[in-house]
């Protein structure tokens, strides 16, 4: 039976699914696509808060709708996505390789990967005070990996904005997120009668729909 967790985010109440990491624990997992009303609130929310900024970076794929709620609402008419892949299009492709580990109480090792962009947009990040925005901060991988790619663009890391941030993740100082992505010790959670997590949600939404 699936386990649920039902908490504020954004000013809106959600029910998340709860995903087992290992014998003793479970976390929470927050997905922010198909959801209209908490991706707004949440730009507007953080838009209040960040440090003044010209442009916004994400990673693809969940940062991306975020990206743009706070791009438009922020009144500027582009962002920048960094993606995984190179494209078969991106004849102009700049490339940069993330490696080493992010430090903290904990080290947490990185994989070797590569983030693309094409020259343009990487010609326009150059000098640029940029925000790094993504939907959640797990181990803090994909901020730590922005960071380093605005850095060897020639920009200027303004701050990191996030919706949730994981209970445990390495303390960035420059990052400003709403709430916590929680974690439960599994001898304390109780499976609730739910619904299948899609449905639950899609509920959830239309019960919200009002307050756009
Ligand atoms: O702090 P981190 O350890 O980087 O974890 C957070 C990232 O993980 C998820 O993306 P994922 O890598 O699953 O890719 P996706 O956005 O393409 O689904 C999420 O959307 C964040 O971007």
């Amino acid at each position: 039976m699936q386990k649920m967790i039902e908490m504020e985010i954004a000013g809106v109440r959600r029910r998340l699914p709860l995903y087992q990491v290992d014998e003793e624990t479970y976390e929470a997992v927050f997905i922010a696509f198909n959801d209209v009303t908490l991706t707004q609130n949440a730009a507007r929310a953080l838009l209040e808060q960040v440090p003044d900024f010209d442009c916004i970076l994400t990673e693809e794929t969940q940062g991306v709708p975020l990206a743009f709620e706070m791009s438009r609402q922020a009144g500027l008419k582009r962002y920048i996505v960094a993606r995984k892949q190179a494209k078969a299009h991106m004849d102009d492709v700049v490339a940069i390789q993330i490696e080493g580990k992010i430090e903290g109480e904990e080290d947490v090792p990185l994989n070797v990967r590569k983030l693309y962009l094409s020259q343009e947009d990487a010609l326009y990040l150059k000098g640029k005070r940029v925000l790094l925005v993504d939907d959640c901060v797990l181990h803090g991988k994909t901020m730590y990996a922005l960071d380093q790619l605005v850095d060897a663009l020639g920009g200027y890391v303004a701050g990191m904005a996030t919706i949730l941030v994981q209970e445990g993740a390495p303390d960035l100082p420059d990052l400003l997120a709403l709430g916590r992505v929680p974690m439960f010790d599994a001898a304390s959670v109780q499976a609730v009668p739910l619904e299948p997590v899609g449905l639950v949600y899609a509920e959830a939404v239309d019960e919200e729909g009002a307050d756009e």
